[in-house]
């Protein structure tokens, strides 16, 4: 059996993202710990923990910002060891805690920035703009604009990205991430900075994006949110994962509750 066939046979059906026996120190701190779970295509999947489980670290390691024992699988490959370049040309894209536009460009030329990896054709004929170049970019302008309509930000598009607030900045920053049509989206607290309103049009964007065929794996503290778009949840704790499954049954598992009451901050309810 080859290495690929052994991984995917390793992962059970539908299996997008495979981590297995994911672990990490910093120093002293084991800030991820033997972490195994799997996302699943047409499934919302979200990660949550009180300040400091390690949810972000988890997303360092799947993109390979920083070595780490154990496996990741995307699609059945091993992407242990790929630049995270590679890792996002293969489509696994993902967002950032804090919104990071590009300052200097409009709202819409920051949406098509994230289009490199759907764009075809070689550098010289993308430099000498022949027609098929040009359709292309076309659509791509129709697709950059059809999704700012989805939240809201149509009518912003000519305005410099950098003077949105920063809700509308997180909110670009995940079309953005759609533009590149990820085949797994990866979302560090979407959620923050957003008001109630524009909360409730990510969460319409998210089921759009989860049915449309692209998983999701979210990391959130908004428990109103994770309650109401994921299909699956997966709880850390000091790195480590003490509880997964659906919403309802986390919001009544013990070990949770206590370890978000422990701290005082966002219990699941
Ligand atoms: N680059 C780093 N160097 C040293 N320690 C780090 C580094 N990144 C994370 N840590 C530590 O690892 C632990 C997990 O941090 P991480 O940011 O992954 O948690 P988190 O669950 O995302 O927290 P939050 O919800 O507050 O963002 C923390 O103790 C943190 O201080």
């Amino acid at each position: 059996m080859t290495s690929t066939a052994r991984s995917i046979a390793s992962q059970g059906a539908g299996c997008v993202l495979s981590m297995q026996g994911l672990s990490k120190s910093f120093g002293g701190v084991r800030a991820v710990s033997d972490v195994t779970f799997e996302v699943h295509a047409g499934k919302i999947t979200a990660l949550i923990g009180p300040n400091g489980a390690g949810k972000t670290t988890v997303f360092n390691l799947i993109s390979n910002i920083f070595s780490y024992e154990g496996e990741v699988y995307f699609e059945g490959h091993s992407i242990k060891g790929r630049s995270p370049i590679q890792i996002a040309q293969m489509g696994l894209i993902r967002t950032f805690q804090s919104a990071r536009v590009f300052p200097g460009m409009t709202v819409l030329e920051n949406v098509l920035a994230g289009r490199h990896r759907l764009l075809t054709g070689s550098p010289l004929s993308q430099f000498f703009w022949g027609p098929s170049s040009r359709r292309q970019e076309a659509d791509l302008r129709h697709r950059a604009e059809g999704l700012l309509d989805l939240v809201g930000l149509l009518n912003e598009k000519d305005t410099h990205a950098i003077d949105l607030p920063m809700g509308a900045q997180k909110l670009l920053e995940v079309v953005r991430a759609l533009m590149s049509q990820p085949r797994l989206l990866c979302l560090d607290e979407p959620a923050a900075g957003l008001n109630d309103r524009e909360t409730e049009d990510l969460a319409v964007l998210l089921r759009a994006v989860c049915e449309s065929g692209i998983p999701i794996l979210l990391v959130e503290h908004n428990m109103g949110l994770v309650m109401s778009v994921a299909d699956h949840v997966v709880v850390l704790d000091a790195g480590a994962i003490i509880g997964s499954g659906p919403p309802s049954e986390i919001q009544r598992n013990e070990k949770v509750i206590q370890a978000y009451l422990g701290r005082e901050n966002h219990a699941p309810a």
